[in-house]
């Protein structure tokens, strides 16, 4: 399998899916540290890929998902986007609703 097969994997196979630095309970960098937190908040089951510790993906992602950085929120098989859009949506109050829509699929 290439580096995109595996990422259109695990895009296709997780219904919430965070590629981010570091892991959920130690986060390497503020803006994973935020977008998991807030994600964690809404107390929904999630996937996660840590790319400091998978540096093929880590330099494929952003050319296939054409967003520039991490963390970048999967949802339902299509990119919500990084740190300040996950803000975005928890404080306009609609963060819950797309995560919970997800997992209820
Ligand atoms: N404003 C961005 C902040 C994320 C960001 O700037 N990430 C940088 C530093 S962690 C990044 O991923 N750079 C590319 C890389 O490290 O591969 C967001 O909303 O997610
Ligand atoms: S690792 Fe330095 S800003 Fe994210």
């Amino acid at each position: 399998m290439t580096t995109e097969e595996k990422i259109l994997d695990q895009i296709k196979n997780n219904p919430i899916l965070i590629y981010m630095k570091g892991v959920p309970d130690a986060p390497q960098c503020g803006f994973s540290a935020k977008a998991v937190a807030l994600i964690q908040s809404i107390g929904v089951p999630f996937a996660w890929v840590d790319v400091l510790n998978a540096p093929f993906i880590r330099e494929k992602l952003p050319k296939v998902s054409k967003w520039p950085t991490f963390p970048q929120l999967f949802v339902a098989g299509e990119l919500i986007g990084g740190c300040d859009i996950i803000e975005e949506l928890h404080k306009n109050g609609e963060l819950s609703g797309i995560l919970k829509g997800a997992v209820t699929e």
